[in-house]
């Protein structure tokens, strides 16, 4: 009998343990950390091993493959009974005797001697429910059996539970699934703090060092080395290097709000499909002409259609939308009909007249009136506005093939930044542009993800490993800390198609376009500053983005307005002045949104109109153009 507790030794102990793959990761990425070997218990529960009537596979299959991912590591092992008792005695001794981590096996179940959990329960201090659930989640993906699992895990002591299933095969599936926890969860629980800040600090940084060093500031530019080109021409290279990103979807029709067809939309089946009753009234025989009626039968939606034809001196009642009976020609609304007789109860129409003398065809909707069969429907290149995906619906059509929207992810830069909500140190301010950006896509109806803040390459990895478009905000101009640039160049062999433009705001426009992962991704830099971040996104993100799914309206329409104080601009870059628009006398007039300083973003507010001007005075009394960024009139 195998009950004894067996410590084995493995001497030849590396001291670095991986800590874990991160799955989201391109590159796998290991992390780790130098620590004493890690002291396992495996504990096989289980009355037939126990009673030697089955030999214990999961024990030693455990044994192997916790050997394999933490090679210096040694063990308690044992094998009792499905006791609470014996289990409990067990788990207390082996915390005591200063077991890092007891994997347990077997007992997790429903039969009626499955008490592993019990026991567990019953010595452990803290639970740990993280781990239960991430075994029971991922397990799921393997098999529904997995929602029978009871397992709990917790800390007693300085020691970490685990109950893992019985069979061996389930059991090294879910010590796959939580290895990766389990050295940060003993650093954590033995308090090594050390240990702890520098795992922490690994899983944040970067799987490759940045190229780009910050000590040779002497040695920076003191020159933007970046030509000023005009906007015009910043857009028009925006639109050239993104054409070849052209890709199209094949996507759910209930799916496809906002999007472009990529295809002409043709009627396989002609609408209606069968000739349908346009009133609520009775199904004649035209040229029966007005007077009594039998009503024979009755007709509603949803009905088949009645096949025996109808007769002389007969109608049959029906409704809107139902098919015209056999024999029928036209249908008399119930308003021009009297009832003359009803059944014996008086709850049923026996005979009505026809008070108006009906015409052949009258209130009938033909086969195919509103579609013809293989008609075509909607256009390639149409936007699909809540109209059009009706009748996506109403052809019957499952999927819909649209011009591939980018994913986009979004990053803030700057070590100033904290989250609305969070404490501000001096110097500190809240993140506002990663919610302007987001939130202006979203008005537009495109998605984007939070990518985080750009500290490092890791993040801008992470970002371009998952998003065809990658849009950071700040440390784009000419600051020590300005690196977007040099970390795009140097660390993702980005090519840089301009780094500055000649506006106001929004000077340090940056884009650039590389290849990560042999896939193709845009980069564009947005300034920091938080009107700049948002002007530059409607004049060069959302252009583009409507570029590249081939919207029609891609550009914002630009608009002759009235000005009736001029708008000064300072500077010698064409500023796009932020105006609301009124409507007064048929004409409409530009009213500026007050200080037009980069920093206030309140000046975006009530804005739905850039008024521009290549002028030093930006807008002077008189006449003036304004482009239109208002989706509501420009969908
Ligand atoms: N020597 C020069 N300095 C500056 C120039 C220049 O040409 N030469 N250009 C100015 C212009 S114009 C702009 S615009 C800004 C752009 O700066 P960056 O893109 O480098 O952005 P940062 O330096 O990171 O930040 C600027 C400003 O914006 C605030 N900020 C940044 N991110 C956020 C955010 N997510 N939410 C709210 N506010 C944010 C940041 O705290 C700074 O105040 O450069 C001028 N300088
Ligand atoms: O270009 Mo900056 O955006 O003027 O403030
Ligand atoms: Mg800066």
């Amino acid at each position: 009998m195998d009950v004894e507790t067996e410590r084995e030794l493995d001497n030849a102990s590396p001291t670095y343990l991986c800590v874990g793959w991160n799955p989201k990761m391109v590159r796998p990425t290991a992390y780790f950390i130098k620590m004493d070997t890690i002291k396992f218990g495996i504990l096989t529960v289980s009355d037939t091993c126990f009673n030697q009537v089955k030999e214990d596979t999961s024990g030693p299959k455990l044994q192997e493959e916790v050997k394999k991912y933490f090679p210096g590591s040694t063990f308690y092992k044992k094998t009792v009974p499905d006791e609470v008792i014996t289990i409990k005695e067990t788990l207390k001794s082996w915390a005591t005797y200063g077991c890092d981590i007891i994997l347990t096996t077997g007992g997790t179940g429903l039969s009626p001697r499955d008490v592993t959990p019990e026991a567990t329960r019953a010595v452990i201090d803290r639970e740990v429910p993280g781990i239960s659930a991430a075994m029971i989640t991922r397990s799921l993906a393997v098999t529904d059996l997995a929602m029978l699992s009871r397992a709990v895990c917790g800390t007693r002591g300085k020691t970490l539970i685990v109950n893992l299933p019985g069979s061996a095969k389930a059991a090294v599936e879910c010590f796959g699934f939580i290895k990766s926890c389990i050295p940060h969860a003993v650093a954590l629980l033995s308090d090594k703090k050390e240990l702890v800040a520098n795992l922490h600090q690994q899983v944040q940084a970067t799987t490759a060092e940045s190229k780009v060093k910050l000590e040779n500031i002497a040695n920076r530019n003191r020159e933007s080395p970046y030509p000023m080109l005009a906007v015009e021409d910043a857009i028009k290279i925006i639109l050239d290097e993104c054409q070849r990103s052209l890709e199209v979807d094949i996507i759910p029709f209930d799916k496809s709000m906002y999007r472009i067809l990529a295809q002409d939309v043709y009627a396989s089946a002609p609408v209606p499909p069968f000739p349908a009753s346009i009133k609520d009234g009775y199904a004649v025989r035209a040229h029966d002409g007005v007077g009594e009626k039998l009503v024979r039968n009755v007709v509603a939606a949803g009905d088949k259609p009645c096949e025996e034809e109808l007769k002389e001196g007969e109608v049959i009642r029906i409704s809107t939308g139902a098919p015209i009976p056999a024999g029928a020609d036209a249908v008399v609304q119930v308003e021009n009909t009297t009832l003359l007789k009803t059944s014996v109860d008086g709850y049923q129409e026996e005979y009505i007249s026809i008070d108006v003398a009906p015409t052949e065809g009258q209130d009938i909707r033909a086969i195919g009136s509103d579609v013809e069969e293989n008609s075509l429907v909607l256009h390639k290149y149409d936007k699909i506005l809540p109209a059009h995906l009706g009748v996506l619906a109403m052809l019957g059509k499952t999927e819909v093939k649209v011009f591939k929207r980018k994913s986009i992810g979004i990053l803030s830069t700057g070590n100033e930044l904290k989250q609305p909500g969070e404490p501000l140190k001096p110097g500190q301010i809240c993140d506002s542009n990663k919610y302007t950006l987001m939130s202006l896509l979203k008005r537009y109806s495109y998605d984007s993800m939070d990518c985080g803040t750009a500290k490092r390459r890791a993040a801008l990895e992470k970002a371009f490993s998952s998003h065809d478009i990658v849009i950071t905000t700040g440390g784009v101009s000419m600051g020590e800390h300005d690196l977007i640039k040099q970390v795009l160049e140097q660390d993702f062999d980005a090519l840089i198609h301009f780094g500055r433009v000649n506006m106001k705001p929004g000077k340090p426009t940056t884009f650039a376009t590389l290849s990560y992962g042999g896939k193709f991704k845009i980069f564009f830099g947005l300034p920091g500053n938080p009107v700049s971040c948002g002007v530059t996104c409607i004049l060069f993100v959302l252009p583009v983005l409507r570029y590249l799914e081939r919207s029609k309206s891609y550009k914002f329409p630009v608009v002759e307005v009235s000005m009736n104080k001029p708008l000064v601009n300072n500077e010698d870059r064409p500023e796009y002045h932020r105006v609301s628009i009124f409507n007064q006398s048929g004409r409409l007039w530009a009213t500026s949104t007050g200080n037009q300083t980069s920093s206030r973003l309140n000046s975006l507010c009530g804005c739905e109109w850039l008024n521009y001007s290549t002028e030093k005075t930006a807008c002077r009394r008189g006449l003036s153009d304004a482009i239109l960024f208002d989706e509501i009139l420009n969908l």
